[in-house]
């Protein structure tokens, strides 16, 4: 693969202006001049993605923005380098080709696979503090989730394993991808949030409408609900790269925001670039969604609708667990449907917190997590996840309402 020549001209400029504007989320490192070391021994190393299998995931995601296909997504909330093993990633990957057989034969459609997995190893927070005083944990790739000060000071050169992590992690899909049915391609994606990680792999990319650049660490990457502020570092970011783009629109996102941010990062008007997941929680889905859903298919981009109906559905249980249940996880996705199906759009696809390990982080299911069950394996770094069962599960509602949705 090609490495990352230092860029130059108006690109550069441009990417100087965009990481000039405010950036929420951020670590302060302690010591700029190592982070400054770090990110360029990041754009000496290997990418972990190759741009034409990014250019085929736009591909494939121009299929979906028309209706053909189905796009699922899913993986850890956060990546650890704990939890990085292999035993880990494959049963990851098995749940995701699990969830997308299912999908494929009940629904009758093609699925497209993208993985959380292989970089998303920062989080962002709500709270900059704990509940014990200590600077909150961002994720392995700023700090480590271990409470103490010393633990939780950010650190630039774990954005170095983190990237070592990923390039391990990519490895093994491209290896599951070989050993998987034909055609079984499973793209890789995180949250574009820390941006000193971002920027360091960047190729200019000549093959689109303009010059844009093209993300060397991941096919996918997404602005995330707490980042997606119209006059920030992020979308401004977003709007150079090439790599197709999602971001998430919480219940407060109006529809003239929406139709902002497609206009802003899909100026070109082409299909699929841009996937907007809804995370409106299971109460305000009916109520969110329609406006924002009619007022950008008025402005004619075709977009990708995507549900995550997991965020908006977090509490906390009376015995003291980040939970979410699966009733309102399922409720928030027959509300998505219910919205598209009124509307004549597509629901494009699904996005959600899953591992293939039994953990016991959702309450629900089939055999179900009950609230005295959540400290059995309560293993998440950051927020709950549907194990292999759950997930499943979910699948095959989704494949029934993807059919009715189609009939
Ligand atoms: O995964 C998403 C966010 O990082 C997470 O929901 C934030 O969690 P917090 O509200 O505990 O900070
Ligand atoms: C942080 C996430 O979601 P949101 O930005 O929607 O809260 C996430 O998907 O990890």
């Amino acid at each position: 693969m090609t490495r990352f020549p230092p860029l130059d001209g108006l690109l550069a400029g441009r990417l100087e202006a965009a990481l000039r504007k405010p950036a929420a989320q951020q670590p302060v490192w302690p010591d700029p001049r190592r982070a400054r070391d770090a990110v360029a021994a990041l754009s000496r190393a290997e990418p972990i993605v190759a741009p034409d299998e990014t250019a085929r995931l736009a591909r494939q995601l121009a299929a979906v923005a028309r209706g053909e296909a189905f796009l699922l997504q899913g993986g850890d909330c956060a990546e650890t380098f704990a939890d990085s093993t292999e035993a880990h990633q494959r049963a990851n990957l098995r749940t995701l080709a699990h969830m997308a057989a299912v999908l494929v034969h009940r629904a009758g459609l093609p699925v497209v696979k993208i993985a959380r997995m292989a970089g998303q190893y920062a989080k962002p927070r709500s709270q900059a503090v704990d509940a014990g005083g200590l600077p909150v944990y961002r994720g392995d790739m700023v700090n480590s989730v271990e409470s103490t000060p010393a633990a939780r000071a950010p650190d630039p050169d774990r954005m170095l394993r983190a990237h070592a992590g990923a390039a391990g992690t990519m490895g093994l899909v491209r290896e599951f991808r070989r050993g998987g049915p034909a055609g079984s391609e499973i793209y890789v994606s995180h949250e574009a949030l820390l941006l000193d990680y971002e920027r360091s792999q960047l190729w200019v990319d000549t093959s689109g409408p303009e010059p844009r650049l093209s993300s060397g660490l991941g096919h996918f990457l997404w602005i995330g609900e707490r980042t997606r502020q119209l006059d920030g570092a992020h979308l401004a970011f977003a709007e150079l790269l090439s790599n197709p783009i999602g971001i998430k629109i919480g219940p407060a996102t109006t529809p003239e925001q929406a139709v902002e941010y497609v206009r802003r990062l899909d100026p070109h008007g082409e299909p699929g670039r841009v996937t907007l997941v809804s995370r409106m929680g299971h109460a305000r889905v009916r109520d969110v969604l329609p406006p924002i859903v009619e007022k950008v298919t008025a402005s004619g981009c075709q977009v990708i609708w995507q549900c995550d109906p997991m965020h908006g559905n977090t509490y906390m249980s009376a015995n003291g667990y980040k939970t979410r249940h699966l009733r309102q996880i399922v409720d928030e996705m027959t509300g998505f449907f219910e919205v598209h199906r009124r509307l004549g759009t597509h629901p494009g696809g699904i996005h959600v917190e899953v591992t293939g390990d039994d953990v016991t982080e959702c309450l629900g299911g089939a055999p179900a997590v009950a609230e005295k069950d959540l400290p059995v394996r309560y293993e998440t770094a950051c927020d709950p996840r549907l194990n292999a069962q759950q997930a499943v599960g979910l699948a095959f509602l989704v494949a029934e309402m993807v059919g009715a949705s189609r009939t």
